[in-house]
């Protein structure tokens, strides 16, 4: 059994309802479980395969799921990256590798089921690119109508191709997606259209099973820190949620320090980290060449900023140098190849490890969201150019060693 509560005033709403946010103070809403009912099989859950409904039992769905098998993704041991980087223990759970391409696979199977078990036959949201290609295609595989706002020319190209092709409405603003959110928010509250951004508690139950996936992955043991890249706000807050679930459950008997990385241009999370804010100021013109994190006001920040605090972690900023450095490191040599945004985890790694902020001996889990073909323009951009040649031997040899002989 579950119920959504507040996580300001504390007023609580039945499972039954299309809500989004508080209706007494517009805060954010938490699904909350009767964690006394649920009985988890140890011998089970150490013997299946993860993917998001391996642990269906802390999911907040009663009907035969949406699905197009997410989750199970990849958790790399990374040791020429972390010798890089200076670490003892590194690890990328590459994200990029769920069926659409990102980690919002894991949001929408349970989000697209939950419009269904609500009655809500259309969907929408606002992306900077990989939501709306989720959508798109769990929206095609549920055979209801999607609708999806983006930041005219801000979108990376195999984003917006993924979302064509598999049939949204595509609407292309012009403004940012800081201007997308609040107009399809809008949009919802007008119309029966069941909004699937991360401002939606349910599509983060989804998203908090990354954090069961590490610790499944890793033997039922928590590692020191995770780190990953932020945006609107809502993984961090609800991987979070995922490792103190099993804590709670006995599954696991520590938590990781939640550690997030923003672009310099688009960093309001880790301004109020470290100015000890209780709130962020949104950055109004938001810039970075990671467009999927830029973003200027994220609707999770309460949660995320909690996450932070509670865990002991911290937040950091990289520039766009930096995220296309670690971009190449984790393409060359470690074989991972990840969209600009995911890169800002490792970016921040680095920067952190230099610091001195973390420790060398700790065990780190670095999240990878988004997969290296969802922006093949910035890889074209930054990497060097293909040698063109002529159709002969000795033309090829030239090209590669030198001379022709
Ligand atoms: C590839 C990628 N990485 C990171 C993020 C940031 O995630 P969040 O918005 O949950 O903070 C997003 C989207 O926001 C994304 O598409
Ligand atoms: N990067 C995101 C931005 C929207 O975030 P959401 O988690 O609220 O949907 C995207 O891919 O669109």
């Amino acid at each position: 059994m579950y119920h959504l509560k507040c996580i300001e005033c504390g007023a609580e709403y039945s499972k039954d309802e299309v809500i989004y946010t508080c209706r007494k103070c517009d805060g954010l809403l938490d699904v909350i479980y009767d964690y006394s009912s649920i009985k988890i099989d140890m011998e089970k859950l150490k013997t299946e395969c993860p993917s998001v409904w391996k642990y269906a039992k802390l999911l907040p769905i009663e009907r035969e799921p949406v699905t197009i098998r997410e989750g199970g993704t990849p958790l790399y041991k990374c040791n020429r990256l972390a010798e890089k980087i200076g670490i003892k223990e590194l690890y990328v759970k590459h994200e990029g590798m769920n069926p659409t391409g990102s980690f919002k696979d894991r949001g929408m199977t349970v989000g697209v089921t939950k419009a269904l078990e609500l009655g809500m036959n259309t969907v929408a949201c606002a992306s900077t690119g990989n939501t709306s290609a989720a959508l798109a295609i769990y929206g095609a595989k549920a055979g209801i109508p999607v609708i999806v706002l983006l930041p005219a020319g801000k979108v990376a190209l195999g984003k917006v191709a993924q979302a064509l092709m598999h049939g949204a409405k595509v609407l292309s603003i012009r403004g940012n997606f800081d201007d997308a959110l609040a107009l399809v928010r809008t949009l919802c509250s007008q119309e029966k259209i069941y909004l699937l951004n991360s401002i939606n508690p349910y599509r983060l139950e989804g998203q908090k099973t990354i954090g069961f996936e590490i610790a499944d992955q890793l033997g039922f043991k928590v590692p020191d820190r995770v780190v990953l890249p932020v945006g609107n706000a809502g993984n961090i807050t609800a991987i979070w949620k995922g490792f103190r679930e099993f804590k709670k459950l006995g599954i696991t008997d520590l938590l990781p320090k939640m550690t997030g990385i923003q672009a310099a241009g688009s960093c309001p999370i880790v301004n109020a980290i470290k100015s000890g804010a209780p709130e962020i100021t949104p950055e109004e013109k938001p810039e970075t060449v990671a467009t999927a994190i830029r973003i200027g006001n994220p609707v999770n920040a309460k949660k995320a900023l909690a996450a932070i605090r509670e865990s002991g972690g911290t937040a950091e900023s990289v520039t766009d140098e930096e995220i296309l450095a670690a971009q190449k490191d984790l393409a060359r040599l470690e074989g991972i190849g990840v969209e600009p945004a995911s890169a800002a985890s490792v970016a921040g790694l680095k920067k952190l490890v230099d610091m001195g902020v973390i420790s060398r001996d700790e065990t780190v889990v670095c999240i990878t969201t988004g997969h290296l073909l969802k922006d093949p323009q910035t890889v074209i951009d930054v990497c060097e150019k293909p040698t063109v040649v002529d159709a002969n031997i000795e033309a090829i040899r030239k090209a590669i060693f030198g001379k022709a002989e």
